[in-house]
């Protein structure tokens, strides 16, 4: 392990301009084979990705999902064809296949860094929150590193809106319960990162949302309300996807 690494998280944003979609790439520098988790990767993505994991010589353990997603298809079937390391996981409430299941609160390590698996049920009934944080615990006055505290909330909270509940078990209050539970009462400088956004914004906090977010920072009452009134086309890809992404987005496969 190399202890004079100063920042030993290798984090990259990456975007899908057609499903608008965010992949996240993590890995632990601190170790020469340099293990790695994709998160939410798409299936028209997985050249851009496996390039950059090959430029960035990390080792790709795990491609996880936040969700079976609806409006795209999951690349991480083609990823675990192309690098052999690769796992998938999502968690066991999607009823997906995958090679790891996750129960709520379980925990994926890559290196000294683990995301901790929430329960955020709502926009769909498998939707998790993955929350990173650093098995060393280094955050300390006098420590070498500091690490952000970073979630990754798929659709269920999205930068001042959430995912939509009105398809795939989609259940409005359980989602603004969800939410208030699982990712407000993290601490208020707490990264979040959704898995889209559709007005060119990157990145928010627990502060801002509790404040700023235009349904969850409302009262249950009113967010159902409004929630009910939303009249949005169902996702293009929808009747494609869904199957797809029930087994790791290649069709009778993991
Ligand atoms: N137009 C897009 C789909 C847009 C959409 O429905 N987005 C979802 C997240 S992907 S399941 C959502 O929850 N949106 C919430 C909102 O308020 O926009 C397409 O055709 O793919
Ligand atoms: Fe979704």
């Amino acid at each position: 392990m190399d202890t004079k690494v100063r920042n030993p998280l290798l984090f990259r944003q990456l975007f899908d301009m057609e499903s608008y979609t965010y992949t996240y790439l993590l890995a632990d520098l601190r170790f020469e084979e340099k293990p790695a988790v994709l998160i939410d990767p798409v299936d028209t993505k997985v050249q851009r990705d496996v390039q950059l994991i090959t430029e960035l010589g990390v080792q790709l353990l795990y491609s996880l999902n936040t969700h079976v997603h609806a409006d795209h298809v999951t690349g991480t079937g083609l990823l675990k064809k192309q690098l052999k390391t690769v796992k998938s996981v999502i968690s066991k409430a999607s009823g997906a296949k995958a090679d790891v299941h996750l129960e709520p609160f379980e925990k994926v390590y890559f290196g000294n860094f683990y995301l901790e698996a929430r329960p955020t049920p709502g926009h769909t009934s498998g939707c998790l929150t993955y929350v990173l944080y650093d098995s060393t615990s280094c955050e300390t006055p006098n420590s070498l590193y500091y690490i952000p505290r970073i979630a990754f909330t798929g659709d269920a909270l999205l930068i001042r809106g959430c995912g939509r509940t009105d398809f795939q078990q989609g259940n409005a209050e359980l989602l603004y319960e969800s939410v208030h539970k699982h990712i407000f009462s993290l601490p208020d400088d707490t990264l979040l990162y959704p898995a889209h956004d559709y007005h060119g914004r990157h990145v928010t906090t627990v502060e801002e949302e509790k404040k700023w977010n235009t349904r969850l920072s409302k009262s249950k009452e009113e967010f159902l309300a409004m929630m009910k009134a939303l009249k949005l086309d169902y996702p293009k890809l929808i009747d494609f996807a869904l199957p797809r992404n029930m087994c790791c987005g290649i069709l009778e496969e993991q």
